[in-house]
């Protein structure tokens, strides 16, 4: 949702810069256009009134008239032209000879070459009057249109043309007040309370200048469809770059990738969680219990090893958890020789040739453990190829347990056949116990099993002295769980095997057989 929300916020932003960027380069081509009229007309005025001065007419007569509408047909700005006799205008284009003369109010400004300007002068034209810019030099006057600007007067941008004499500023055309006096070299835009304002002086006619100015509300305005579409584009982008990333995350948080990543970069560490025989409470072995940890947090066992198992790489971890746990062990002096180190290992293995490669780990050679295999019983037993596997892992001096035994296959002719040596009592039995149900009631079974095939029971998950003690009752020797300590470091397991127990290891490397029930 975030990453939705900054790429819907990038966008947009994206979208006003370039939005921002055209107006403002529209602004700055307004403005020098502006000018650029402004340019043209002020010299067909010059130019025409300069001819028409030199011509030496003195009286409104037909040649004046005639050599005055020659060169308002030659005009492109030039809408009338006037003659003037003693400060009289006396006749013009439009109406010709004026039978009552006009004498003309006082300009509103006179340009330094000595041209007087009327900025608001009325021209009677067709029964009708008109807003004309009035011209006068000698005996002569062009009338330009003021209109002449309309086509800049888009509702979105407001302009000025004003002209400079001294301090003092006349409004030629345009919005008045939009010219800033104070300061008339703000050639960039610059933003001015929300609007951005450009102001220019005509190269040619310094005096005339130029402003025009533009607000964010006229901008969006005249951007109004694209800008509509800014929203469900930027959301559309912003989705479609949030389920991509997604996707992306899920693929790199999947179980599977991880997994394999973390073979290759050691996510996987062990745990070691004490054996314990019941009667002395001396610790006279471990189970080694796999873990994993990366960058994502740890997964639960339960689940990373089914997936490894479908993924193909139980031997790898395996074969790595062995190599490197002996390793860890052969270090800590207080475990004994035949200290018997479990580990649990994957059906798959045991049919298929994995296992046999055990034998070529040099750990496991030179190792003074003694190392017991745990295996669930199960249908794949059955295999030939696995039992065959089976002896001649035994022929290695590896013990063999059956893990979890009472929840599988439980098959007592297959039982015969295995070289096992230990039956590992499942810890559902063992929590059924203080409630005496139905599950519970089985152990004492487990255990006459135990005693026939001449095998010894390591119960799992015992939680309590109760449980402890009813067990020992029962006839079963040893157990792990939580009672005597859970998974922990090598180094713990160091310190929770007592010298005591150091002596019972080194005289004994095999565990109890179970006795005679009851
Ligand atoms: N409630 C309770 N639980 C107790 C108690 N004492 C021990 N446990 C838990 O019971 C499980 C015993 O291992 P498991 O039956 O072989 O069951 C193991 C084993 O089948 C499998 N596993 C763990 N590590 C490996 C491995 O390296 N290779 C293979 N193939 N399987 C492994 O994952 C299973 C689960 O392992 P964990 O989660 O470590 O769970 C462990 C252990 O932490 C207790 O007093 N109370």
């Amino acid at each position: 949702m975030l990453i939705a929300l900054a790429t819907t916020l990038v966008t947009a932003a994206i979208w006003l810069q370039l939005v921002y960027t055209d107006a403002r380069r529209m602004q700055v081509d307004a403005t020098i256009l502006l000018l650029e009229q402004v340019e043209k007309m002020a010299r067909e005025g010059e130019t025409v009134l300069a001819s028409l001065n030199a011509l030496d007419h003195t009286r409104c007569d037909r040649a004046t008239l005639v050599a005055m509408r020659k060169a308002l047909y030659f005009s492109t700005y030039i809408k009338d032209i006037g003659f003037y006799e003693q400060d009289l205008l006396t006749c013009t284009t439009g109406l010709g000879s004026i039978a009552q003369p006009i004498r003309q109010g006082p300009a509103d400004y006179t340009t330094p070459s000595g041209y007087r300007v009327w900025t608001d002068a009325q021209l009677l034209l067709f029964e009708r009057t008109h807003p004309v810019l009035l011209i006068r030099q000698g005996r002569f006057n062009v009338v330009m249109e003021r209109m002449q600007f309309t086509w800049m007067d888009r509702p979105m941008m407001k302009w000025e043309l004003v002209f400079r004499h001294g301090e003092q500023l006349t409004n030629v055309s345009g919005q008045p007040g939009i010219y800033r006096p104070d300061d008339h070299k703000l050639a960039n835009i610059l933003p001015l309370s929300g609007n951005f304002q450009h102001q220019l002086c005509a190269p040619g006619y310094p005096r005339y200048c130029a402003a025009t100015r533009l607000g964010w509300g006229d901008i969006l305005s005249s951007h109004g469809v694209p800008l509509t579409l800014t929203l469900p584009v930027s959301l559309l982008l912003g989705s479609l770059g949030c389920a991509s990333t997604l996707l992306v995350l899920k693929r790199r948080m999947s179980m599977r990738p991880r997994l394999r990543r973390g073979l290759a970069s050691g996510a996987f560490y062990w745990l070691y969680q004490p054996i314990v025989d019941l009667q002395s409470g001396h610790v006279v072995g471990c189970e080694v219990l796999s873990r994993f940890r990366d960058d994502y947090g740890p997964l639960p066992p339960d689940q990373f090893i089914p997936t490894l198992g479908k993924i193909g790489l139980s031997w790898q971890l395996t074969s790595r958890m062995i190599r490197s746990t002996l390793a860890e062990l052969e270090r800590e002096s207080a475990l004994p020789a035949g200290f018997r180190v479990s580990f649990n290992v994957f059906p798959q293995d045991i049919v298929g040739d994995a296992i046999q490669m055990l034998g070529d780990i040099p750990e496991f050679r030179r190792s003074r453990f003694t190392i017991a295999l745990e295996i669930t019983e199960d249908e794949y037993l059955d295999d030939s190829r696995a039992q065959d596997h089976l002896h001649a892992l035994k022929e290695l001096g590896i013990h063999i347990a059956i893990d979890d035994f009472g929840t599988g296959y439980s098959n007592l002719h297959l039982l015969r056949q295995l070289p096992c040596d230990v039956l590992k009592i499942d810890r559902s039995f063992v929590m059924d116990m203080e409630e005496h149900r139905i599950k519970s009631s089985l152990i004492p079974h487990i255990v006459e099993i135990a005693r026939q095939l001449q095998l010894s029971l390591v119960a799992e998950g015992v939680e309590n002295a109760p449980q402890r003690q009813a067990l020992l009752d029962m006839g079963v020797g040893y157990g792990q769980g939580m009672a005597f300590g859970m998974a922990m470091s090598a180094g713990a397991l160091g310190r929770a095997v007592r010298p005591t127990d150091r002596a019972a290891g080194e005289t004994t490397d095999e565990l109890r057989i179970a006795p005679a029930a009851g």
